[in-house]
């Protein structure tokens, strides 16, 4: 093979996830192991995901990656570890339209290229190292002709950022702990596709898109080091805790798929504020968020929205359906205002007709939003514009896909490097 020029490309999209039971803690940090399952539902990469394109050719001489368009180091375990995993299991490749034959053996010396392109703030609490580790090993598999199913597949993605394996499906997904040793039942199973409950809507109020003081690794590495709540957590709550989401989530039983997934949120970060040091990964408007719905769903009587934090003061809010959602949006809009000099268009961003829903075409009809009824007592309408950067509204979402169409490489098909 050298001297031979050819360059063989694969360009893959992987959504995000949004955990509604939390993984936090490990009981193997190399293998990525948790210390109990967990149950995410899967964003519609329309609106939140990441573009990985990867290439092999002969005339590459080592592995390389660019990450948002700056080049990245692959030294780091957690690459090396997906790499590694992924060759094993290359296959032959053949492409009689290019000329291209790739024998199984050929593999071990072969290098690639990978160029991954995140459309929404990475390392900021919205799970981009999900949505990346994901797309990468699930775009290495089409590229080396992989033949394992997905679940084997989410357990590679696994050992690349925990999460990541949710992120190789669809709708709703459940991570199974595991009892090997080895890692090789910690895997990702499918729970119901996001076909199956689409009256859900997605709220995420980005509230700093700045990088996080404490990285969920290390976060949750002190967590198990000094919290008791964890261990408790792990033992006692989550294992019935799942059994009563499944149920949930397959009978679209929408109470309790909100108070679990309020309840799990807020031990998730009870149990940061048990770590020692104890850490802040909600801020004030965080919890001015809790609080309005809260406030909102105790008037209605019965919930209307679920919200969930990860290690990051970005509210996700899951709305019943797109009347709840236009309400929630209403409601929001009303206390945080875009900040000055921004405009309605870019503060609320993805599915757009959530605003159409809820009457609000301009910034005069954010400001004449009259103050929610529940809260009307004159002392709780203040506003805090600027506390939101922006709006994400979005639903459930499908899992990985290959994307044929060559113009969306993120690396050119004659040179393999960043277009
Ligand atoms: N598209 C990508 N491809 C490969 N790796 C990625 C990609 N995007 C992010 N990562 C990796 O994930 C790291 C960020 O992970 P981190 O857990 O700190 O933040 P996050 O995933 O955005 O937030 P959180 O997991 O707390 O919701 C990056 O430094 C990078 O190593
Ligand atoms: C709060 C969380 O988002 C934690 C995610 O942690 P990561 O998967 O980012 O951690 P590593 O496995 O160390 O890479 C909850 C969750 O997604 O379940």
């Amino acid at each position: 093979m050298v001297g031979q020029k050819w360059v063989r490309l694969v360009t893959a999209q992987t959504p995000t996830n949004i955990a509604v039971i939390k993984y936090w803690g490990k009981r193997d940090e190399t293998l990525i192991l948790p210390v109990n399952d967990s149950i995410s539902v899967t964003l519609d990469p329309n609106h939140l995901c990441t573009t990985t394109t990867v290439a092999v050719s002969p005339a590459f001489d080592r592995d390389r990656m660019w990450l948002n368009g700056k080049e990245i180091s692959l030294v780091g375990g957690r690459y090396q570890n997906c790499l590694r995993e992924i060759r094993k299991r290359a296959t032959d490749v053949e492409d009689k339209e290019k000329g291209i034959k790739i024998a199984k053996n050929d593999w071990e010396n072969l290098h690639v290229h990978i160029a991954s392109h995140n459309n929404f703030p990475t390392a900021a609490g919205l799970a981009s190292s999900a949505a990346g580790f994901a797309c990468l090993v699930f775009a290495l598999a089409k590229l080396m002709n992989v033949r394992e199913d997905e679940g084997k597949l989410s357990s590679i993605a696994r050992q690349g950022s925990g999460s990541a394996c949710r992120s190789l499906y669809g709708g709703f997904v459940k991570w199974i702990m595991g009892n090997n040793e080895d890692g090789s039942d910690s895997l990702a199973v499918q729970l119901a596709d996001e076909k199956h409950w689409d009256d859900l809507v997605i709220l995420i109020a980005v509230v700093s898109s700045r990088q996080k003081e404490t990285s969920s690794t290390s976060g949750m590495r002190e967590s198990v080091e000094t919290s008791l709540l964890l261990k408790h957590r792990a033992q006692e709550i989550v294992p019935k805790r799942v059994v009563q989401m499944e149920e949930a989530i397959k009978n679209k039983d929408f109470p309790s798929f909100a108070s679990l997934t309020c309840a799990d949120s807020n031990q998730f970060h009870a149990i940061c504020l048990d770590t020692s040091p104890p850490i802040f990964y909600m801020n004030d408007t965080s919890h001015k968020i809790i609080s309005i719905v809260e406030k909102w769903n105790r008037a209605e009587g019965t919930p209307q929205v679920a919200y969930t934090f990860d290690a990051g003061p970005n509210a996700v809010l899951i709305a019943h359906d797109r009347k709840a959602a236009s309400e929630l949006l209403k409601r929001l809009l009303f206390y945080f205002p875009p900040g000055a000099g921004t405009d309605l268009n870019s503060y609320v961003i993805g599915d757009k007709s959530i605003l159409q829903d809820a009457g609000v075409h301009d910034m005069k009809d954010v400001e004449s939003l009259s103050p929610p009824p529940e809260l009307n007592d004159g002392i709780s309408n203040q506003k805090y514009p600027g506390d939101v950067t922006y709006f994400i509204c979005t639903r459930p979402g499908h899992g990985p896909v290959v994307l044929c169409d060559e113009s969306k490489a993120l690396l050119d098909p004659e040179t393999g490097l960043p277009k």
